[in-house]
């Protein structure tokens, strides 16, 4: 039987220690302040944006939320952005992913400052992380790095598999197991003979969008497994990228879903908003 790693008891952790600091900033008069700013009425997003409102609220930060109409133009949203950019009581700005098709996410993202960027979606920020010298992480990659390391998963020298080479977690991902001195190799729907490259895997991180993809056939005995995946099964109920029936057994470790990575990604976002403001009051360089 898997370990089974609680990804709600984690982010709990991160965010209790995240509210014992913003308690402290307060003495010196430093509040954080998160911007989140939400394009349309997509019933996901709105979840999402609501659950980081509340999360604000129990870290003791401000939080503002900006809902805009599915069809506002490339122009409004990018003032919004840019006046949220010169505000010195907002530390973090966020554009909730994914924008209605007719915005330019590149250049919405561009136009975050890179000091503001709790995303880390920003290509300052991006490139910041590729040279291993950052300050913002992008919040998934982050919170599975958090992840393995309460379950005490030794990273260096050993064989980590991504599944999926998005911008936002499989690329961020593999550098990041990388800088852990992990031997990376990242997939993608291309790869040629996936579950034997994935049997490699003392560390497999699925992070695909396909419903229970990940069988019992793809994990080497003993293996980490990180579930980044958040799908609906034939009947409608929510499930990962790993057909956790099948894999927990064989798996040393697993995330499952929900109450996996999820969670972190919301207390990783008030790491990086803290963050944030720490380095615009000039607490670190
Ligand atoms: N600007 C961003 N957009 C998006 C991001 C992001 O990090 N920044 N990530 C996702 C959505 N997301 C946060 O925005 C997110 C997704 C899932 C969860 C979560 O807690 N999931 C729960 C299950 C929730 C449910 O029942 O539906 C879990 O896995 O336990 C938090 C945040 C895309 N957009
Ligand atoms: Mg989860």
């Amino acid at each position: 039987m898997a370990k089974l790693i609680n990804g709600k008891e984690v982010s709990a952790q991160v965010k209790a220690r995240v509210a014992a600091e913003t308690e402290e900033l307060k003495k010196k008069g430093i509040v954080p302040g998160l911007a989140v700013i939400l394009v349309g009425d997509d019933p996901a997003s709105q979840v999402y944006v609501r659950n980081k409102k509340r999360a604000c609220e129990e870290v003791g930060f401000l939080s503002e939320e900006y809902r805009l109409a599915a069809d506002v133009t490339q122009d409004e949203l990018l003032s919004l952005i840019e006046s949220l950019n010169a505000r010195s009581d907002i530390s973090g700005i966020l554009v909730q992913l994914p924008l209605p098709k007719h915005l330019d996410e590149k250049a919405v993202l561009n136009v975050i400052s890179p000091l503001k960027d709790v995303d880390a979606f920003q290509p300052v920020n991006v490139g910041r992380i590729m040279i291993g010298d950052y300050h913002f992480l992008p919040c998934t990659p982050a919170g599975v790095m958090e992840l393995l390391k309460s379950a005490d998963v030794d990273l260096c020298g050993k064989r980590a598999v991504v599944i999926g080479r998005s911008n936002i977690v499989g690329k961020p991902m593999a550098m990041l197991l990388m800088h852990e001195n992990a031997t990376v190799t990242i997939c993608h729907s291309r790869t040629k003979d996936l579950p034997s490259v994935c049997r490699e895997a003392d560390v497999l991180v699925a992070a695909i969008g396909k419903a229970k993809f990940v069988t019992a056939d793809f994990v080497k005995p003993g293996a980490a497994v990180i579930d980044v995946g958040m799908n609906r099964d034939e009947n409608g109920k929510l499930c990962g990228d790993v057909d956790f029936d099948s894999v927990e057994p064989v798996a040393g470790c697993i995330t499952p879903v929900p109450g996996g990575v999820g969670p972190m990604t919301i207390a990783m976002l008030m790491q990086n908003t803290l963050m944030a403001a720490k380095i615009q009051n000039g607490m670190i360089k």
